[in-house]
């Protein structure tokens, strides 16, 4: 069986990186509807993985839309065969001390952190709220082979919670209630719930990976490395594809 993986990130040096660390063939290009453009990666023979790279878009509402243009045009010219895993990927604030810089964060869950109401009592998830949801489970057994793999590499990882946020966090008091409402979360960056939301329409599983380039909280634009955080996300691709790519079911 071929396995088939769809990578999304937002932002093309994201997708860069992603492919620079992929040790496959290609990509070769292919238009889809929308002016998007997967990169496909196939290797290392006609019985590896084809693996998808695609640039989505900042935000949870743009990568929804495109990730779901790309499920689209996946059942629809390979029925019966759609993707067999989907991964956003890209950079992200990390909580300190959970998810240092330049660490990379596995989504134990996907969650949005802000899809509910504030009341006078406090948040309320849409959960609570009576409609819709605002988390996304991730297999262990998934989360488990990615974080061996990255051992393998001796890349500093944690698997934990990813949020997403439409609005990046620019305070201590922020980043405190998101910690609050959410123990143990180790990340947040802008796409994963929209990814997962796509995904789930067409009943694939999901996985967010998390390249961390600056702490959650006050905003400092000159502490962020995002050099080293793109480094961090091109060394996991290229650990996955040498690996858990290369295994029966993801
Ligand atoms: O100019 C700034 O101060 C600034 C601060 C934080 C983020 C940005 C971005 O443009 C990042 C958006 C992009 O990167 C992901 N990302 C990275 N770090 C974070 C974060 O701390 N919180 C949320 N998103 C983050 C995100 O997924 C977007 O794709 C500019």
């Amino acid at each position: 069986m071929v396995h088939r993986i769809l990578i999304v990130t937002a932002v093309a040096a994201e997708a860069d990186s992603v492919s620079a660390g992929l040790a496959l063939g290609g990509p070769g290009l292919l238009p889809l509807p929308g002016g998007l453009v997967l990169r496909r990666h196939t290797g290392p023979d006609d019985g590896g993985p084809l693996v998808d790279v695609l640039v989505g878009g900042v935000g949870p509402a743009a990568v929804a839309a495109s990730t779901g243009t790309a499920l689209a045009h996946a059942s629809l010219t390979s029925p019966g065969n759609p993707y067999d895993l989907v991964v956003s990927a890209g950079i992200a604030g990390g909580f300190q001390p959970l998810a240092p810089l330049g660490s990379v964060v596995v989504s134990a869950s996907v969650i949005a952190a802000d899809l509910g109401a504030e009341t006078p009592d406090g948040y309320l998830t849409v959960e609570e709220l009576g409609f819709g949801r605002s988390a996304h489970p991730v297999p262990d057994a998934l989360t488990g082979r990615i974080a061996a793999a990255l051992d393998t590499g001796g890349l500093p990882h944690t698997v934990a919670p990813v949020l997403t946020v439409s609005t990046v966090t620019g305070t201590a008091g922020r980043a405190a209630e998101l910690a609050g409402r959410h123990p143990g979360a180790a990340a947040e960056a802008m796409e994963g719930f929209g990814v997962a939301e796509a995904a789930a329409a067409y009943g694939v599983p999901v996985v967010e990976i998390r390249a961390v380039s600056n702490a959650v909280g006050p905003r400092d634009r000159a502490a962020w490395r995002i050099g080293e955080a793109l480094g961090a996300l091109r060394h996991t691709f290229e650990l996955l594809s040498r690996t858990v790519f290369l295994e029966p079911s993801p």
